[in-house]
């Protein structure tokens, strides 16, 4: 017999794997096309029965239901119901469904059966399902549902025969009366499809039931961000519970050397240089380096944990609202160490706009190199005190309000992007839940020690450098007696021109002073303001013997602290990221704008920051 060739859609939801059957099916005998009119990719292939017979095959985008919420869904909806312009309704469905995902899955299943058109389900993804100790029985889905079910894998080609002699056979079957109903109602659809899932599943190991109980927890849309903020909260507050300690033995440490090479060195270049450029300046940084670990054991042990995946998913919703596709989290996760790398893993965002937007944005997230100016400005002015009656502390509250300002204005600032500048559409997202399970403590230490090695490195390197060449600028021409040193020398002179353009936003000299070698490496702006001041204390010993904490505290109204915080949210003191920014966009175009565009934002912020504090009377 030859008729006309059987056409067969492959549908269902999102990443069930019907490109993937499509091209174990297919092989290389496939066309890409456009659909006329539309964007949407059309994949037509051919394949052919165990006998020989050709068989049309259509790819189609992934979608959750018949009704579209954008151009592909709708193009799915339009060929399943013979409305799309150029195809012919299909002869038969072939409906992919993740067998590791059933209930969610089966409820387009079931839209899909109620169209009454020759329909097989190919249970695809078993190989995961069984991996997670799902066991399935496709015979009784099978009987459920009043259509053939074929396990199938398509990775591994697995099933594939079988799916096709299935959809032979439904085609010469069919009858047209054998339609299932689909419930009227989304809540009874859902019902239905769990209630399947439940009849299918044969057996179900402790752990997948225990997995999918902390997950309808974890990934709750309201409970789940809930989770989120707290895990986030709780990991800013112990920054400042859990770093006291190690950091007074750090500075103490430090203190002494200082001491140490006073006593044993003549007072000379090389001594001023030892003590007030290398162990004030980049001492003052390594302070730092407790709480920069704690925030890291936290990240590691979230990530360790299998929780972060799922922070990533929940993420999603939120990041597509603003035109940013989920594939974006883990770049932008991995930022807060450090926006270098997380640029770099930006290469994973298949399209281009989408992954320009992160690049733009990946210096808004808080990396570790503002840890040390953040934690030097709150430990000087916000109270180490618990607010009101609750055993929140501030300075934990403020250290979490900076990094939640950094995320809400990259938020926002790649919803305007993304509709102007880098215009286009969020790609949906999907990925696989990785297992929960103990970290191993071997794997957080290498991890930790790593953290640690990097930041010494930067601390021996960049900083120490930046930090030499500025003590030699602070140290020349001498000031006459009588002058302060600081301000007579070559860059306390740039730093008075600076504080031109900065003192309407509240910045003062020691931070006019700081900002230009901060571009080195956002860390130089601590070991900037330690260097000028350990100049301008020396030989008074009781200067000396206060800490750069102390000194600014006397110095600075609450009103400027504030207003550097804020400038350090957005202000673009990197180097190394407008570096990797001009490589992986090619040119200089987007790292400027992007350095414009911080630099804007910080002066507003820091300006913002500074009126409002004084109209509070902080000023
Ligand atoms: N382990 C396993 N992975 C699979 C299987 N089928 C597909 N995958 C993987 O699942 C992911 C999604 O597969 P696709 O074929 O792109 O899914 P799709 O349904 O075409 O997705 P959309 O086009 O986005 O709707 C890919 O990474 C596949 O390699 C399977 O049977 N087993
Ligand atoms: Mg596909």
């Amino acid at each position: 017999m030859t008729g006309p060739i059987p056409s067969v859609a492959l549908v269902g939801n999102p990443n069930a794997g019907k490109s993937s059957l499509f091209n174990a099916l297919t092989g290389a005998r496939q066309k890409i096309a456009n659909y006329p009119g539309v964007t949407v990719e059309r994949k037509a292939g051919h394949a052919s029965f165990a006998d020989g017979r050709p068989i049309a095959l259509i790819d189609l985008p992934g979608t959750y239901s018949l009704t579209p919420a954008s151009l592909d869904e709708a193009v799915t909806r339009d060929v399943v119901l013979g409305k799309q312009a150029g195809e012919k309704r299909p002869d038969a469905l072939i409906v992919v469904v993740d067998a590791a995902n059933l209930d969610n899955h089966l409820c387009f299943a079931l839209e899909l059966l109620a169209l009454g058109l020759p329909t097989v389900i190919a249970l695809n993804m078993l190989d995961l399902a069984e991996r997670d100790g799902l066991t399935l029985d496709p015979q009784r889905l099978a009987r459920e549902l009043g259509v053939p079910v074929v396990p199938t894998v398509a990775v591994r080609k697995r099933g594939l025969a079988e799916l096709l002699e299935a959809v032979d056979e439904a085609i010469r079957t069919h009858q047209p009366r054998d339609v299932v109903a689909a419930p009227r109602s989304d809540a009874s659809l859902h019902q239905r499809a769990r209630a399947l899932a439940r009849a299918a599943t044969l057996s179900e190991t402790p752990v997948r039931r225990w997995t999918q109980r902390v997950d309808s927890v974890v990934l709750h849309p309201i409970g789940g961000f809930a989770l989120l903020l707290a895990l986030m909260f709780v990991m800013f507050q112990s920054v400042y519970a859990a770093a006291e300690a190690p950091a007074d033995v750090l500075e103490s440490g430090i203190g002494v050397l200082q001491g140490w090479v006073i006593d044993t060195l003549p007072d000379t270049f090389l001594r001023g240089l030892i003590v007030e450029g290398v162990l004030a300046g980049v001492g003052a940084v390594i302070v730092f380096l407790p709480q920069i670990l704690i925030l890291f054991l936290f990240i590691l042990l979230l990530e360790a944990s299998g929780y972060m995946a799922r922070a990533a998913f929940l993420m999603d919703g939120l990041m597509g609202k603003v035109g940013l596709s989920g594939r974006g989290f883990i770049p932008l996760l991995s930022s807060f160490a450090c926006a270098v790398p997380g640029i770099m893993a930006t290469r994973a965002i298949p399209d281009e706009k989408d992954r320009l937007t992160t690049i733009l944005i990946a210096p808004l997230m808080t990396c570790s190199a503002r840890m040390p100016v953040y934690a030097l400005v709150i430990g000087a002015f916000i109270p180490a005190r618990n607010v009101g009656g609750t055993p929140i502390g501030l300075q934990g509250l403020v250290l979490f309000g900076l990094f939640l300002s950094g995320i809400v204005g990259a938020l926002l600032v790649a919803y305007v992007l993304r509709r102007s500048v880098t215009r286009g559409n969020a790609a949906g997202f999907m990925m696989e839940m990785p297992r929960y399970q103990w970290p191993r403590a071997r794997d957080i230490a290498i991890a930790l020690w790593q953290r640690a090695w990097i930041f010494l490195r930067r601390a021996g390197t960049i900083i120490a450098m930046t930090t030499v060449v500025l003590w030699l600028l602070l140290s020349f021409p001498k000031a006459p007696v009588g002058q302060s040193q600081v301000e007579y020398s070559v860059a306390g002179r740039i730093a008075s021109g600076l504080e031109v353009i900065v003192k309407p936003i509240g910045f003062n000299h020691d931070i006019a002073l700081a900002l230009i070698p901060a571009m080195a490496a956002r860390e130089v702006a601590v070991s900037a303001m330690a260097t000028a001041n350990a100049i301008d204390a020396s030989g008074d010993e009781e200067a000396m013997a206060e800490t750069l904490g102390e000194r600014l505290q006397g110095k600075w109204s609450l009103a400027t602290a504030l207003a550097f915080l804020a400038w350090f949210v957005f202000a673009p003191q990197c180097i190394s990221t407008i570096a990797i920014t001009r490589r992986e966009t090619n040119g200089w175009k987007w790292p400027l704008f992007m350095v414009g565009y911080l630099f804007l934002l910080a002066y507003a912020a820091a300006g913002i920051t500074y009126w409002t504090a004084v109209a509070f009377g902080l000023g």
